[in-house]
């Protein structure tokens, strides 16, 4: 088995409620993401995938969420735009768009600050 590993990062502004108070008022956060697939076979020249196509699907995933009042998304109306909650939408987009049965995206950590990350590994 291998595992790539890319990483990225966007800005964006939210609110959550049922959390910390604080977290109510409109605040927003660097996130760094860190996207992970895996796979059993290389390809004929050797690499799982090549990393500029993950890249290339990660950068597009983190357009639609950079800058933006994430509370606002239709994504988010009914959940919560927490670091959970988006490490999610950034697996499951990046499932739709991989066109290979032999790869699989096995983690997404969404890091909301230096010392706190949520981590969502999606169902096999
Ligand atoms: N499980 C989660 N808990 C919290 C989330 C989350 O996404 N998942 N999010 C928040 C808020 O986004 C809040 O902005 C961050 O709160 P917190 O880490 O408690 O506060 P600080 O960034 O100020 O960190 P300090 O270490 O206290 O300086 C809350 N919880
Ligand atoms: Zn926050």
């Amino acid at each position: 088995m291998f595992e790539l590993k890319i990483l990225s990062h966007f800005s964006a502004a939210h609110q959550l409620t049922m959390v910390a108070q604080k977290c109510e008022n409109l605040h927003g956060h660097n996130w760094h993401v860190e996207v992970c697939v895996k796979g059993d076979r290389l390809n004929e020249a050797g690499v799982l995938i090549d990393f500029g196509i993950i890249k290339k699907y990660v950068k597009e995933i983190m357009q639609r969420l950079d800058h933006q009042f994430l509370n606002e998304l239709p994504y988010f109306e009914k959940d919560a735009p927490s670091s959970e909650n988006l490490a999610v939408y950034i697996a499951s987009s990046l499932k739709e768009m991989i066109d290979d049965p032999g790869i699989t995206v096995s983690r997404v950590t969404a890091w909301e600050s230096d010392n706190a990350s949520a981590t969502y590994f999606p169902p096999a």
